[in-house]
Order: C-alpha cells, then sequence, then structure tokens
C-alpha cells in the first residue's frame, strides 16, 4: 500500500488483498472491514487500488461535488469487448458516453415521466389483477410488471403474461450477461492486461463475449426494429425511442447507438424495479405491525371507494416513511456501481490516486448501529421521528435523498421512473392486500426469512411463499373494474403483440 492511501487490510505481494476481495455479497465483507478500518479505507487489487467510502461526508464531498473527477467507471474489458463501449452502465468517461446520457436525460425528463404515468399506472393495476387472480405467483407478476412497464415507455411494446417469448428472452440475455460480468467468471485481464492477447481458441472468455454479444444485439436492435416497423405503419404512442429516432441528428446519436441506448435502459431498468417491490413484500409480511399501520393510513386518507393516486402520497407519511425504509433496509444496489478517478483527489489527510475504483459502501451507511437504531430492523416509523431516519441527537451530513440512485454525473438517469413506479405499487398494493406468512404443514406461520437474497453485487431476495388476500370485497371488485378500464391505455403497446396476446 503506498503512502497517502487510506488504511486497509494488510496486504501481500503482487496480489495486494485480491484473495481476500469477497465474491458472494460482497457488500458484507467490505461493511465489516468499514467498521475495522473506518469511513475511509482502501484495498489493493495487484497494482490498483480500491477505495471504500462508509461515510455520509465523504461520499458527498468526493462523489457529489467532486464528481467532474469521480464519475469515470474502472476498466472493464469484458463488457467492452462484449459491447463495444456503447453499454451505458459501464462504458468509461467517453465521448460516447456523454452522448448516451445526453440523450437519455433528454428523453427521460420529469415532464416526459409525467407521460409515462398513464402506461404505469395502468401496468399497476394488471400487477394488482394479476396478484387477485393468483396470489402464489405474485413474485414473477412483479418481474413481469417491470419488465412490461420499462419495454412499454422504451419500445412502446408491453408484454401481458410472464411467459411471454419477451419476457424468456429478455430474462436468457440479462442473466447470461450478468453472469458473464460476475467476479471471477472470466480471466482478471483488467489486472493482468496481456491475458487479453490470449487467441480466441484457449480463451473461453472471449468466445462467451461474442455468445451474448450476439444474444444483445438480436434482443436490442429487434426491439428498435419492431419500433421502426410500427413508425412506418403510423402507430405512435410516444415512447422513448421514437424520440430518439426522431431526434437522432441533433442528439449525435447513429442507430448503433440507438439500440445500446434502449438496450441498456431496459436492462438497468427491470430487475432494480422489481427487486425493490419484492423486497417491499417482504418486508410486509415480516413487519405486520408497520403493515398495520400503513393500512390505517391507507384507510385513513383514501378508504374504500376509490385508489390511491399519487397527489395522495403527500397526506401519507407513514407510506413515504415505509418507501424510505425499504431503500434503507434492503437497497436494491448495497455498493451502488463501482466508479474510478480521472485524477488524483486529496481527502481528509489521504490520497486517492487517478484510476482508483470507488465503491460507495450504501449498505454499510445504511446498516451502521451507531446512526440507526437498530439498522437490522424494518422499522418505518424512524423516518417519522427524524427526517433522515437517524437517531435522535446524531447530527452530521447525510446522504442526499437520491442515494439509493448513485452519485454525481452517474446519477441513475431513470430515477423519476423509478420512484414514480416505486410510489404507484406501494400504495396500491398496501391499498389492496393484507399480507401473511405462509403456513406451514403443522399449521403455524413459517417466519420469514428477510435475510435470503441472491449473492451477486445487486441482490434480490429469493423466491418467497406469503399468503396475500384482498382486504375487502369492495376492493376487488374494483381492481377488476379498474383492469378493464385499463385496457384503452394498454391498447396503444400492444401493435406489436403476437395474436394470442391481443
Ligand atoms: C428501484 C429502481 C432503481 C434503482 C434503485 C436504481 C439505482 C441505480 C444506481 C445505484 C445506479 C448507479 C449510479 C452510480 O454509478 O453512481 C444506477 C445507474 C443506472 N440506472 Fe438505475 N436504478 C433504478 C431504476 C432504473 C431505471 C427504471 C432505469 C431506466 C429507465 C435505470 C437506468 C440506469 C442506467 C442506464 C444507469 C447507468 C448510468 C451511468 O452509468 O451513467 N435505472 N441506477
Amino acid at each position: 500500500r503506498e503512502r497517502g492511501l487510506p488504511p486497509g487490510p494488510p496486504t501481500v505481494p503482487i496480489l495486494g488483498n485480491l484473495h481476500l476481495f469477497p465474491t458472494e455479497s460482497p457488500y458484507y465483507k467490505l461493511t465489516e472491514w468499514a467498521r475495522k478500518y473506518g469511513g475511509i479505507y482502501s484495498l489493493k487489487v495487484g497494482a490498483g487500488t480500491v477505495v471504500v467510502l462508509t461515510d455520509a461526508a465523504a461520499v458527498r464531498e468526493l462523489m457529489d461535488r467532486r464528481s467532474a473527477t469521480t464519475a469515470d467507471r474502472p476498466p472493464m474489458h469484458v463488457a467492452d469487448r462484449t459491447t463495444g463501449g456503447l453499454h451505458m452502465v459501464f462504458a468509461r468517461s467517453t465521448q460516447t458516453w456523454k452522448t448516451l446520457r445526453k440523450t437519455a436525460a433528454a428523453v427521460l425528463t420529469t415532464q416526459a415521466s409525467t407521460r409515462h404515468l398513464l402506461i404505469q399506472h395502468a401496468e399497476a393495476t394488471q400487477l394488482l389483477h394479476d396478484i387477485l387472480h393468483s396470489p402464489q405467483s405474485f413474485y414473477t407478476d412483479i418481474q413481469r410488471y417491470s419488465v412490461s412497464v420499462i419495454l412499454s415507455i422504451l419500445f412502446g411494446k408491453r408484454v401481458p403474461r410472464y411467459d411471454a417469448p419477451e419476457i424468456t428472452t429478455f430474462f436468457n440475455t440479462l442473466h447470461q450477461w450478468n453472469g458473464l460480468l460476475e467476479l471471477g467468471a472470466t480471466p482478471p485481464v483488467d489486472i493482468i492486461p496481456i491475458l487479453k492477447f490470449v487467441p480466441e481458441r484457449w480463451a473461453k472468455w472471449k468466445r462467451d463475449c461474442k455468445r451474448v454479444r450476439r444474444l444483445q444485439r438480436t434482443l436490442f436492435f429487434g426491439l428498435l426494429e419492431e419500433t421502426k416497423e410500427r413508425l412506418r405503419v403510423g402507430e405512435v404512442n410516444g415512447c422513448y425511442m421514437e424520440e430518439v429516432l426522431a431526434r437522432k441528428v441533433e442528439l449525435g446519436m447513429d442507430d448503433e447507438m440507438a439500440g445500446y441506448s434502449g438496450g441498456a435502459l431496459l436492462e438497468a431498468g427491470s430487475e432494480t424495479t422489481s427487486n425493490y417491490l419484492q423486497s417491499l413484500v417482504l418486508a410486509l409480511v415480516a413487519y405486520p405491525d408497520a403493515q398495520k399501520k400503513a393500512h390505517e393510513e391507507m384507510d385513513r386518507v383514501v378508504g374504500e371507494h376509490r385508489m390511491p393516486t399519487l397527489d395522495d402520497l403527500e397526506h401519507m407519511p407513514y407510506i413515504r416513511a415505509m418507501i424510505l425504509e425499504t431503500h434503507r433496509f434492503r437497497p436494491v444496489a448495497p455498493l451502488a456501481l463501482p466508479h474510478a478517478t480521472l485524477a488524483a483527489e486529496e481527502y481528509g489527510g489521504y490520497t486517492i490516486p487517478k484510476g482508483a475504483t470507488i465503491f460507495v459502501n450504501v449498505w454499510g451507511i445504511c446498516h451502521d448501529p451507531a446512526l440507526y437504531d437498530k439498522p437490522e430492523e424494518f422499522i418505518p416509523d424512524r423516518y417519522l421521528l427524524t427526517e433522515n431516519g437517524k437517531k435522535p441527537g446524531v447530527h452530521g451530513s447525510d446522504l442526499k435523498p437520491s442515494f439509493p440512485f448513485g452519485f454525481g454525473r452517474r446519477l441513475c438517469p431513470g430515477i423519476h421512473l423509478a420512484q414514480n413506479s416505486i410510489n404507484i405499487n406501494a400504495m396500491n398494493l398496501v391499498w389492496a392486500f393484507n399480507f401473511n406468512p405462509d403456513i406451514g404443514a403443522d399449521g403455524n406461520p413459517i417466519p420469514s426469512d428477510t435475510g435470503a437474497y441472491t449473492k451477486g453485487a445487486a441482490p434480490a431476495p429469493l423466491p418467497f411463499k406469503c399468503q396475500i388476500t384482498p382486504r375487502t370485497p369492495g376492493k376487488a371488485k374494483m381492481i377488476e373494474r379498474k383492469f378493464l378500464e385499463a385496457a384503452d391505455t394498454f391498447s396503444k403497446f400492444e401493435a406489436a403483440l403476437g395474436s394470442e396476446d391481443t
């Protein structure tokens, strides 16, 4: 470890701390080290440096205020090789990335997000309808919702059922891509660059990159072509890609960039939303007192005879607190995504060198017992007690309210869409249903395991069972009626569907 670097675990020659780097649920180990080495510590990975921030003040300063130098991504040769550097999520701080981001910002404006509310509301009604009719498949119903909403908004095409070929193809492509990017799935070419020159016949990973590249291109450019075809026959529905195609020249995009722009947003925007909503259901089942308070507030503000609307949220401090607490309790991205420095930065008496990778340890901050009372428990009330949910009397810098969505110039471009989806569905689910634990063979409730999550960098709750029942027969009837009314909105997004789905 070079002089001036933040402290960290002892290193060994050549590897540094590489041999210690966790491959499963890395945020647990990174949090354990934070408690030992502090809010800013470093790891040596070969000759490279990783800095882990578990201190809100350091995050605000380095990731938000000094974003001009911390908005790069670390080199990811496998991602670049597979996508030609055109995947917005993994692209370095290049002109291409800037154009892709500018396009997303120009087209996914707050105003556009308001326009997309129509399809989000309609799809959220289908989610209630699906759960009402087959409560045991709520987990995949939520996944269908997420994919269908984002596909409608981006490419103007919805997916009415979970077993539709569009969903199967999408998840197959996404899981192959995630598998390729997993730590240990490919040789460490970014740490030992000479490995890049191993001929393809001896390098399975290069063939894997080609295979995933073909899958992604088939999906992304297939959807792009469908959008163009729809436009050719005059079927316009105001989706993202229609505007990108119309403003291509002004935005500096070509077809290649347009395809990857839609594809990256599709990948980044689907499982994130569904993971959040699945975590919310898990928390409602595991914490009946919180559920009861949410129900009481919903009954007081909305009642039996109408469904909630987004305008109701400002009168629902408890539901707002529940939404914040879900982000804290089970962050969708516990380490956000790694950033990298474009220039050396000094902070807190330490030097962070140019080219260092920076992880924001969102999990470590959200689960710090010095900041939060009983951080391992789901307690929405903490946000009613203090504005930031911290223990009374704990002062100091806070993360920005947008922290679940990342930092600085890399802030999630889908934030408005995502927040609308979360708000609409959180209110709908609480309004419509009772969530209870499943009953075991012995007749007793099976305790929920709120720690059973997938082991990757973006953990999802493992599929779980629970009992979901409508709160009243009147609400069940209203869901049926609203679902029929949604058909009009759906029809605009069904032009490209097969006959079995129309
Ligand atoms: C619950 C929902 C979501 C959460 C919690 C979430 C969170 C995040 C986080 C933490 C990042 C990393 C930011 C950073 O590097 O500092 C990110 C990046 C990104 N998100 Fe989201 N996101 C969500 C939904 C969406 C949606 C709906 C879309 C698309 C419409 C989207 C598109 C993206 C893209 C393209 C990036 C990469 C941005 C870049 O590297 O420049 N996300 N998101």
